[in-house]
């Protein structure tokens, strides 16, 4: 079902106390202030903090809690890795798959994100699925052809059914991390696209119902004008989800 969501991926980043505090204020900024907006509040730490901070967040409201990446098998000697089944088991609702940085620093391709996806989707879990274009093939004019193929290849093997518990994320990592934010008619453009690419490869419905949110330098300066934009429905916020201040503005943005 289609719904506005911030999320918070905090990549890297902090230490257990750290996260702690952090994720402390923000549940009572947001309580204080975020009265009627429906928007859901989807905040992934890093594995180990995942319990601790999944207790912190009141039962049955705005928050849900994610993490960031999970391993294609349910179980098995794969040392080091965590499998969906075991971020389900405590307490993450949504997993991150597909970042760019993901793809980029750890190799995952198409193949294996499906195989992800099947994982997340059979434990239960809602993939929030990231697609976007290099700033080299943004200027080569071919974001459309590679998002399209990034959908293709990556997500659209999946039935109706895992379809409809798939998030999309539209993160083009020439402003991830870089304070150079996508124009609001950027996202927009490439969000539009998106969802007609969805209503192609499934129908008109699957692409009204699903979520698509915007990533890359999204601040609390941003995020109102990003927002206003027909088909984008919140954000996949990085750096500023580490501000308690900022990422309570972001969320207040809808
Ligand atoms: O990668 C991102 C979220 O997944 C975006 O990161 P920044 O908001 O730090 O640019």
């Amino acid at each position: 079902m289609r719904k506005n969501i911030v999320a918070g991926n905090w990549k890297m980043n902090t230490t257990l106390q750290d996260g702690q505090a952090l994720i402390s204020e923000i549940v009572n900024m947001v309580q204080d202030e975020v009265t009627g907006s429906a928007v859901e509040v989807v905040v992934c730490p890093p594995f180990p903090f995942l319990s601790a901070i999944g207790r912190q967040l009141p039962a049955g409201g705005r928050f849900h809690l994610g993490a960031q990446n999970c391993h294609q098998k349910e179980t098995g000697a794969f040392t080091g890795e965590v499998s969906a089944k075991m971020l389900q088991s405590v307490g993450a609702e949504y997993v991150i798959l597909g970042h760019s940085e993901r793809r980029q620093y750890f190799g995952e391709d198409d193949e294996l994100l499906s195989q992800k996806l099947k994982a997340a989707l059979a434990a239960g879990l809602k993939p929030i699925f990231c697609v976007g274009e290099s700033l080299e093939t943004r200027e080569a004019d071919e974001t459309f052809n590679f998002i399209e193929k990034q959908l293709k290849d990556g997500l659209f093997h999946l039935s109706n059914e895992e379809f409809d518990q798939v998030v999309i994320a539209y993160e083009p990592i020439w402003a991830i991390g870089t304070g150079k934010t996508a124009t609001s008619q950027q996202a927009q453009e490439v969000h539009a696209f998106i969802r007609e690419q969805i209503a192609r490869a499934y129908d008109a419905e699957a692409a009204l119902n699903t979520s698509i949110l915007y990533g890359g330098s999204a601040n609390a300066q941003n995020a109102r004008e990003l927002f206003s934009q027909p088909d984008v429905d919140g954000g996949l916020i990085g750096g500023a989800s580490l501000k308690s201040r900022d990422f309570t503005e972001i969320i207040k943005s809808f």
